[in-house]
């Protein structure tokens, strides 16, 4: 990354937000409450680990504005998580529901720890004091946590347990991402990847390219991209690239999709069983039609935005572009659908799984996937529209959609 980039994604949200209200004509009120999470939540969560001693985990819970119903996010374990990233992905949440048109704000939680280097005994602990920490500021109508990046249906179960026993009721409402025994609705797991797909065959429609001849380079093997990777070899096109924390696999006949599927393991990781491999910055800028980051964040940077082959670039991750890369890829003509869009599947069919478990009646896989795509390429089109009438990127336009609902909900409450 250059000097002078802006790599600290919470000040790149807040200048896009800023450019956003102006040109919606908000004033510098609004920016102001905007710019934050009205609440933000630090927790200690102390663990009685394996070998005998106690370590203390922080934790964190974002809920960036609730004017518009309940705040929602995901929880996600890693060691890097910070104060900054939770506050810019609890605003991406809001952004993504107002785009969207669900009614929650954003939320979003964290807490530093390698889930990789712990016994499923600790990682279960480790859930249940976080739960413990915030059970007075979460709740069904208060704020809705689900999975995100190293975080799993399985501690989304141990999470609901938790928080049911607080309460002494059982309440699936709380919680989303679980599994489908608890409540759980067909087609979480594979909602971000599924809107991803929805993204990606738009945008080919866009650039006029048939999916049969489509090379597909996804970074991140997890939840998201490895999900995606078979969606789009279903679909036909060519997958050439994948990778994970350790590397990269590129082959341009296409990789056995199936075969890294079938092996890799619960984080995603599956290059370790491979002797040729490349890095991960190599992948971003191998020969391909449709580029997916869908690991972390910060990833195109203005290093390698001139390198980039491809001609659509689709953000199954949260933040993996900065500012600067994002004007040169949309001065180079990339189609770019930004995160708070193209990832917004997962949130969609959270959502579905929430108003599920309050009426009681649960849908069929069909039924999920039908709401989902409707949803999101309503979504697509309002965006693209305004990318076009305003003449600005396609963020700033996916911005400009998302604020706007959660802007006049502040208004039409009187809060500014
Ligand atoms: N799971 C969900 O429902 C949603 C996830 N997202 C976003 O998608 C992205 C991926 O999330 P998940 O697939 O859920 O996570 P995951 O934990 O299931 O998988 C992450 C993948 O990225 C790889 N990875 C980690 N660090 C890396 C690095 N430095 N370089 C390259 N690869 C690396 C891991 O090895 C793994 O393959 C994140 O940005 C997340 O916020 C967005 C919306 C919803
Ligand atoms: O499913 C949800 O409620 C939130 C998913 C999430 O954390 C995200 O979209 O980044």
């Amino acid at each position: 990354m250059n000097l002078g980039e802006s790599e600290n994604i919470l000040y790149s949200t807040q200048t896009v937000i800023k450019e956003a209200l102006e040109k919606l004509g908000f004033g510098d009120d609004m920016f102001d409450l905007l710019k934050e999470p009205l609440r933000l939540f630090k927790v200690r969560i102390p663990v009685l680990m394996d070998n005998g001693k106690v370590h203390v985990f922080t934790g964190f819970r974002a809920q960036h504005n609730d004017a518009v119903g309940p705040t929602k996010g995901g929880v996600r374990f890693h060691p890097d998580v910070t104060e900054d990233e939770v506050k810019a992905l609890s605003i991406w949440m809001s952004l993504k529901c107002g785009i969207t048109d669900i009614p929650y704000g954003g939320g979003k939680g964290g807490i530093i720890c390698d889930p990789r280097k712990m016994s499923f005994k600790e990682l279960e602990k480790l859930s249940r004091g976080y739960v413990r920490a915030i059970s007075q500021v979460v709740g069904p109508s208060k704020d809705i946590p689900a999975p995100d990046v190293m975080t799993n249906s399985q501690i989304m179960a141990w999470m609901l347990d938790e928080y049911s026993r607080i309460r002494e009721f059982d309440s699936p409402g709380f919680i989303t991402g679980k599994p489908l025994v608890l409540g759980g609705s067909h087609g979480r797991e594979t909602a971000t990847a599924k809107g991803v797909s929805i993204m990606i065959k738009e945008a080919l429609i866009k650039k006029e390219i048939d999916i049969l001849d489509a090379k597909v380079v996804i970074q991140g093997f997890g939840n998201a991209g490895s999900y995606l990777a078979k969606f789009m070899h279903e679909a036909g096109a060519k997958v050439v690239g994948i990778s994970d924390v350790l590397g990269g696999l590129y082959d341009p006949n296409g990789l056995d999709i199936d075969f890294l599927i079938d092996r890799r393991d619960s984080f995603g990781t599956v290059t370790n069983l491979f002797k040729k491999t490349i890095s991960n910055q190599e992948l971003l800028e191998m020969d391909c039609d449709i580029l997916v980051p869908a690991a972390i964040e910060n990833q195109i940077t203005v290093d390698n935005a001139e390198k980039i082959k491809a001609s659509i670039l689709v953000e199954a991750a949260n933040g993996p572009t900065t500012l600067e890369a994002t004007q040169i890829l949309s001065d180079r003509g990339v189609l770019l659908i930004p995160d708070v869009l193209a990832s917004a599947g997962g949130v969609i069919v959270s959502y579905f799984e929430w108003v599920q478990n309050n009426q009681g009646y649960y849908w069929s896989e069909e039924e999920v996937h039908e709401k989902l795509e409707k949803i999101m390429i309503r979504a697509l089109n309002k965006i693209y529209q305004t990318h076009q009438t305003r003449g600005v990127n396609m963020r700033l336009a996916a911005y400009m959609v998302g604020v706007r609902k959660v802007a006049e909900a502040v208004k039409y409450r009187g809060w500014i």
